[in-house]
């Protein structure tokens, strides 16, 4: 059952009240007692030409078998030639960021209620021990259309709506190519993953805004965690570095990429692909000086399709990983605010 709402993260930083301990960051969980803000090597992040995945040239296989490369090994993957214009791109970011800097009482009429979790907020909280993020965010359902529910989405600024609109249009076109250009990349059918995600499988947008923070040793932005989906599409902050992936038990920082979509693989697609492609663990750690802005818009199958490692990767030597499951939204909410893994909970 979820607790009572805070106040957001920008709400306590302008009350002047002092940081409360809640945001502590527990040190028994990854990097046992290190200061969050510590020096990290920074990773590479690879990059395809998405015009080119469905050519049967030689490029084209070149870069599939990028893709089949960046997302078996980090899950992470930066996606060139999209559709996306930079103009589009920076709209998104530059009415984000607005939107945050609204007074209270204007996001507050687009505030998620208590038990929901579309709108702008905080956490949810659902104990008295849970740790906090340090961020606030908008949450939204986008697609498909009919499922929307406009009363959470801002009309300030002006265009809000539009823009996330037409972004919605352009990622869900990049969604279906990826879908298919994985399938390749796998040697299977094209069709095979989002035939198992079903038609007008789900997109969520989530507006993340992390304000300065004064212990940034101590208080973690974005807990470490895997996405839920099957993938992610995300823009990320344009000026401020932020974001890690875990690799091998060490944490890399992500290098900072202007006016880019990077995908990350979400469980979803670790289940789908028995396991080969990785599903990371990533977390965003504060800053000191600068508030941070991302944009992750999260891929999901619709709630009532049957999910299940695909037939053409599950063999004697590879047996199968994972169980087969309906909704696993919601088996992961249950593992992320207990701080658990949710993917174990679905290993066979
Ligand atoms: O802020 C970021 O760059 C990452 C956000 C993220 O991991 C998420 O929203 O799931
Ligand atoms: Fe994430």
């Amino acid at each position: 059952m979820e607790m009572p709402k805070l106040k957001t993260v920008q709400e306590l930083v302008a009350s002047g009240e002092g940081l409360p301990e809640r945001y502590f960051y527990p040190p028994t969980h990854d990097g046992e007692g290190q200061p969050l803000n510590g020096l990290v090597p920074e990773m590479e992040i690879s990059a395809i030409d998405l015009s080119l995945i469905f050519s049967s040239s030689d490029e084209g296989q070149k870069e599939l078998s990028k893709l089949h490369s960046a997302l078996s090994t980090w899950g992470i993957v930066q996606v060139m030639n999209n559709g996306v214009t930079e103009a589009l791109l920076d709209k998104v970011y530059a009415q984000t960021k607005q939107f945050f800097a609204f007074p209270t009482e204007e996001k507050e009429k687009y505030a998620r209620e208590i038990g929901g979790y579309q709108g702008y907020g905080n956490d949810t909280i659902f104990s008295n021990d849970q740790a906090l993020d340090w961020m606030d965010r908008l949450h939204l359902r986008t697609y498909p259309e009919d499922l929307r529910e406009l009363k959470f989405w801002p009309e300030i600024p002006t265009g809000f709506r539009e823009t996330l609109h037409e972004y919605t249009m352009k990622l869900k076109i990049i969604r279906e190519q990826l879908f298919k250009g994985m399938a390749r990349s796998l040697k299977l059918e094209e069709n095979c993953f989002l035939e198992m995600c079903g038609e007008n499988s789900i997109m969520e947008t989530r507006f993340n805004m992390y304000p300065p923070c004064p212990r940034p040793d101590k208080v973690i932005a974005h807990r470490p965690h895997t996405d839920g989906s099957a993938f992610t599409l995300l823009l990320p902050d344009k000026n401020v570095e932020g974001l890690q992936f875990l690799k091998d038990g060490n944490w890399y920082k992500a290098p900072i990429i202007p006016d880019t979509i990077l995908v990350t693989v979400g469980d979803v697609l670790q289940i789908m692909s028995n396991g080969v492609y990785k599903s990371p663990v990533h977390r965003v750690v504060s800053n000191r000086e600068k508030e941070r802005i991302s944009v992750a818009t999260f891929c999901f199958p619709h709630a009532e399709q049957v999910i299940q490692p695909v037939e053409g990767l599950v063999s004697e030597a590879r047996p199968r990983l994972y169980k087969t499951i309906k909704n696993y939204a919601e088996i992961y909410f249950k593992y992320y605010h207990q701080g658990g893994r949710p993917l174990e909970a679905v290993l066979i």
